[in-house]
């Protein structure tokens, strides 16, 4: 949450010219729903079936860069999809992330004190996120660009 997911996806996908696809985005264009308004509406849970059917979907039809919500390698059939292509993780410390989600609004994982529960948060996922990828860069103090370069080299 606030790795910068979606902003260093659009620049990759501009530097290798290829489409880019967001899960979070394609959920709200398939449900005609905001995903704030699915967490309240409809629960977490429904929220995390219809990721996992949005990420399944992604992997199957796109080629080209794919930034996911922060919270779908949560789902083991997501993990076990992932397992074949190339992940990612973009690493980032509480005092960043604070920084960039700002009052975390449109976030509704992080309601009540913005703080806590995004350090809650990357205690539990980072172990997660960590199994998951075959790649890891670190984005504290860093631009997006610089973010991006990075990935660029990786994966080249
Ligand atoms: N390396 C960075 N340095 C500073 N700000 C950044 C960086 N990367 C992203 N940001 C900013 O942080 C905010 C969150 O970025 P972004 O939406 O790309 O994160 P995300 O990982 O996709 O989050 P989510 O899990 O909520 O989808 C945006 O305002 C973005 O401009
Ligand atoms: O970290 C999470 O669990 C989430 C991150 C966002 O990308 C959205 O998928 C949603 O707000 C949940
Ligand atoms: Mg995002």
């Amino acid at each position: 949450m606030g790795a910068g997911k979606t902003t260093v996806a659009g620049l990759l996908g501009e530097a290798w010219d290829v489409p880019v696809r967001d899960t979070d985005a394609d959920i709200e264009a398939s449900t005609g729903r905001e995903i704030s308004d699915i967490f309240v509406e409809s629960g977490e849970e429904h929220f995390r079936d219809l990721e996992a059917a949005a990420v399944a979907a992604a992997l199957a039809e796109h080629d080209g860069v794919l930034a996911l919500g922060g919270g779908a390698v949560l789902r083991s059939e997501t993990r076990e999809l992932l397992a074949g292509v190339p992940v990612v993780f973009l690493r980032v410390g509480l005092s960043d992330a604070v920084k960039r989600v700002g009052l975390g609004v449109g976030r509704p994982l992080l309601l009540g004190n913005v703080r806590s529960r995004i350090k809650a948060l990357l205690d539990e996922r980072t172990p997660v996120y960590e199994s998951v990828a075959t790649h890891v860069v670190d984005t504290d103090g860093r631009l997006p660009l610089e973010v991006a370069a990075d990935i660029q080299e990786l994966l080249r």
